[in-house]
């Protein structure tokens, strides 16, 4: 069974109703997309996912602990001008489950170097957050995710105004840990990196979520044979006004 079950949920903004009855699994060890316009309540369903916005009607049901679910938000969402350095934000993965007071054990040390270098971010580890440039600050934010051995991983949008190589490097992060069994959602705008990236989708229009394949997806755009190399391609989804006021 899933870790991850949506049945019949409703959510909204305010008084504005968002999303209306929306059902299905995440596959648990794989990545789903979840795409739609601007506004089709991709941000409002992960708000949803992590229990920061209650249902209107309708239940989620996560059998992931809290302390292994991780959630990176959009850049702009983010205020990185605290002091803190790399490695200062990497070992912070390790608060949910060991508490943010009890000080850290030279394994988490070592852990955090390994996961540093899987990332390439070894020689930033003493940058402070706010000198980095955005992909670097990307992967930090993912090894902070990895130290924390998420096993439901949300994204929104990670690929935003981030480097090639830096995507190259996420996707094949994501990739490892859908394959190690976590469920993984992330918020894509563009056809390639939903080629590249995804198993599953879930697509958002007028209020109402449907279950379907990158390929179906991609054939609907009039694609064939996206590689690595393809060019930035949008999507292109315009139904997408919310279903009730
Ligand atoms: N805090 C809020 N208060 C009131 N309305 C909100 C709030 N956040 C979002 N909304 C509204 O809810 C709807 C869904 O917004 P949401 O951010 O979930 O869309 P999205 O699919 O993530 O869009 P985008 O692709 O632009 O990030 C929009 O109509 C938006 O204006």
């Amino acid at each position: 069974m899933s870790h991850l079950r949506l049945d019949n949920l409703s959510l909204a903004q305010g008084a504005r109703t968002v999303l209306e009855g929306l059902s299905g699994s995440f596959p648990d060890g794989a990545i789903t997309a979840l795409i739609g316009a601007n506004g089709a309540g991709k941000s409002t369903l992960i708000q949803g996912i992590m229990d920061i916005l209650p249902p209107l009607a309708g239940r989620i049901d996560c059998d992931v602990p809290k302390e292994r679910r991780a959630w990176l938000p959009q850049q702009l969402a983010l205020d990185l001008s605290f002091p803190m350095s790399v490695e200062e934000l990497v070992m912070t993965g390790s608060w949910p489950t060991r508490g943010a007071l009890k000080g850290y054990r030279p394994s988490q040390y070592r852990q955090a170097r390994d996961v540093m270098q899987r990332l390439g971010i070894t020689q930033l580890s003493h940058r402070p957050l706010g000198e980095l440039s955005g992909g670097q600050r990307q992967r930090a934010l993912l090894g902070r995710t990895l130290m924390q051995e998420a096993e439901l991983l949300l994204l929104d949008e990670p690929f935003a105004n981030v480097d090639s190589d830096t995507v190259n490097i996420l996707i094949q992060v994501l990739r490892d840990m859908a394959d190690q069994g976590s469920t993984i959602v992330v918020v894509l705008h563009d056809l390639e990196h939903l080629a590249r990236l995804a198993d599953c989708v879930l697509l958002l229009a007028g209020g109402h979520g449907q279950w379907t394949t990158p390929q179906e997806v991609l054939e609907r755009h009039g694609v064939t044979g996206l590689t690595s190399q393809a060019p930035f391609v949008p999507l292109n989804l315009s139904d997408s006004s919310p279903c009730s006021t």
